[in-house]
């Protein structure tokens, strides 16, 4: 992965040539992003999966978007947590760029199948998909946890903190409540994170966090 910091990406070429610039991707990986994205998009004609009105836009809004959380975890290794996943966003893409373990947590059923099927289809032997809500999940350490459009922030990091040890990179997407649900946090938690630029929407932001969130600052002010 080399290390360049472009603008904002508005099209489908600039995407490409951005995920090309910052991880170099590889033939394969390339066939495989082309191979989720044709999945994705006739997936969609059976469950909603994404919203239609951006499948025009999705190498920018679903796979760009995904991919800039693995640009902002370079250094990591070892096991990645995506939340609700849906459809593998982040997770799938970051498993086809990346080969940290990854475990996708996703509740409904359906979706669960669609991941599992991208996995085999694409030869992603360091996937899991775990068919359960988080809460059931078996706890277990998570040295990057991501989670995009699953749960409000607070209920996101309450669900969450049993993943997390004082290595953990937190990566969520925020949108454009993401300074908001950010100060509406205890003080403690949100000394863990900072807020970076989504390069795929220009209101958009993504909290970056580093480290555990104790039993004894949850819900200290
Ligand atoms: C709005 S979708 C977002 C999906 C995907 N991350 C994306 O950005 O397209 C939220 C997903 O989280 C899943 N979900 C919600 N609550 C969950 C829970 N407690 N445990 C596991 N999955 C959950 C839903 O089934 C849904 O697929």
């Amino acid at each position: 992965m080399r290390n360049e910091t472009p603008s904002l990406l508005v099209d489908g070429e600039q995407a490409r040539a951005w995920l090309d610039a910052v991880f170099s991707p590889s033939a394969r990986q390339w066939e495989r992003l082309e191979r989720f994205a044709t999945m994705l998009v006739a997936e969609n004609d059976r469950q909603n999966l994404i919203a239609a009105s951006t499948i025009p836009s999705l190498w920018v809004r679903h796979i760009a978007d995904s991919a800039q959380l693995l640009a902002f975890d370079r250094e990591g290794e070892g096991q990645w947590i995506d939340l609700g996943s849906g459809p593998g966003l982040p997770g799938l893409v970051v498993a086809i760029l990346s080969e940290r373990p990854m475990l996708l947590v996703e509740s409904r059923k359906r979706r669960c199948a669609f991941l599992r099927d991208v996995a085999e289809a694409l030869d992603l032997a360091h996937v899991e998909v775990a068919e359960a809500r988080l809460e059931a999940v078996a706890t277990r350490p998570a040295a990057t946890i991501s989670a995009r459009a699953f749960a409000p922030l607070d209920r996101l990091i309450a669900l969450s903190t049993r993943f997390s040890t004082a290595n953990t990179r937190w990566l969520l997407p925020k949108g454009r409540n993401a300074v908001k649900e950010l100060a509406l946090l205890p003080s403690a938690w949100q000394r863990m994170f900072h807020v970076e630029q989504s390069l795929t929407d220009a209101d958009s932001r993504i909290l970056v966090g580093a480290g555990a969130i104790g039993a004894r600052q949850r819900g200290k002010r």
